[in-house]
């Protein structure tokens, strides 16, 4: 039985002010360097202090009321964070109050691996404990890179992004994470690399959706201190590469992300273009689903299919992880966070 859903996603500034603050909780005990957070404050004061993540959550949010309307599922959604307004311990405080005894959790990511996943799990078992006694029991809902849903709308995104183009090269993009947390994404005995190997997987499916043999997933939006060995190749240095080749337009696909947040105008819609205008390559950029009908509906599926216990609609071989009670792991010593110094 479950009464609620619980919508958990990110966070991000509404407001010039929240903008510091904002970045010191995303960053708290991370060990990113102070001038790369006067650096990323830049860019989101570029954007007035707002990142546009918030509101395409609430949007995303009134679709999928809509859409469970549709279907007669009585679930009321709440929204909440884990690094701004509303906090999702804030959120699930009032979950209770309103009498909520268990709820279903979407984390507002696709994929595996700590940050994707994991930190996620953290949220859930940091905003119950707030909470304390008598909190709400919390389901997280599965990972979806590879749903149907999910790929279509990105594959659509593709196919209309390219109509602005003549030839160009479909270049998959994803947030980098540290090497050594990308070892140990997935449980030990798989043999780590969970979330890059997902990413590449969901790039596979889009790409043969579009029918495109060739393509490329590079990384993007790389913080951390410069010593720490990141994801590669970064997508500025990808673009100098492809100029080398000829190569005479790029089509970017963000298949890292469900939504056009921060990262996604910033590093790829601003820096990367910006970049592509310098070397004289065409530049496009495939929309994330987060706005697509197909999104809404793609969420209701995964509530239908655990609230029936139906197999998992998938399009790849990977396992279906994801789904845990109360911030559990998916088993011993998955996706676990890395450990500093
Ligand atoms: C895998 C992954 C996703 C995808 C999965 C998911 O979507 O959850 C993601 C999403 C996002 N990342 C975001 C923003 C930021 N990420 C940062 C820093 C970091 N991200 C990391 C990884 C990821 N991040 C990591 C390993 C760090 C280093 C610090 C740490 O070990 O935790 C920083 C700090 C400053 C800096 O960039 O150095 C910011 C501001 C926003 C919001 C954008 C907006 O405001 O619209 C979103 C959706
Ligand atoms: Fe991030």
């Amino acid at each position: 039985m479950s009464d609620a859903l619980l919508w958990l996603s990110f966070g991000g500034p509404e407001k010039p002010e929240d903008v510091r603050p904002f970045l010191e909780n995303v960053t708290r005990g991370r060990g990113v360097p102070p001038e790369r957070l006067d650096e990323v404050e830049q860019h989101y004061l570029g954007f007035g202090g707002v990142s546009p993540i918030n509101a395409l959550n609430r949007a995303a949010i009134e679709a999928v009321e809509a859409e469970l309307a549709r279907y007669g599922i009585d679930l009321p959604v709440y929204f909440g964070n884990r690094n701004w307004h509303p906090m999702a311990e804030d959120t699930l405080a009032e979950m209770s109050r309103d009498g909520v005894k268990a709820a279903l959790v979407f984390p507002t990511s696709a994929y595996g691996g700590y940050s994707a996943c994991r930190q996620y799990d953290e949220d859930i078992i940091r905003a119950r404990d707030a909470v304390g006694a008598g909190a709400p029991e919390l389901t997280k809902l599965r990972q979806f890179f590879d749903h149907p849903l999910f790929v279509s709308a990105f594959a659509d995104a593709v196919r209309e992004a390219a109509a602005s183009l003549g030839e160009y090269r479909l270049v998959f993009t994803a947030h980098s994470v540290p090497v050594a947390a990308d070892v140990a994404a997935g449980p030990p005995e798989e043999g780590g690399h969970r979330y890059s190997r997902q990413i590449a997987e969901a790039s596979r499916l889009v790409a043969a959706d579009l029918g495109i043999a060739e393509y490329d997933v590079v990384w993007q939006s790389r913080s951390g201190p410069p010593q720490v060995p990141w994801l590669e190749p970064d997508i500025l240095d990808h673009l100098d590469d492809l100029h080398a080749k000829g190569v005479p337009a790029v089509l970017l696909c963000p298949i890292g992300f469900v939504s056009d947040h921060l990262e996604v105008v910033w590093d790829l819609d601003t820096e990367a273009k910006e970049k592509a205008a310098e070397l004289g390559m065409g530049f496009a950029r495939a929309i994330a689903p987060s706005g697509d009908p197909r999104f809404a509906e793609l969420v209701v599926e995964l509530i239908r299919e655990h609230l029936a216990d139906a197999p998992a609609r998938k399009l790849s071989d990977l396992p279906a992880a994801g789904c845990t009670v109360n911030g559990a792991p998916c088993a011993a010593g998955c996706c676990e966070r890395l450990r500093r110094g």
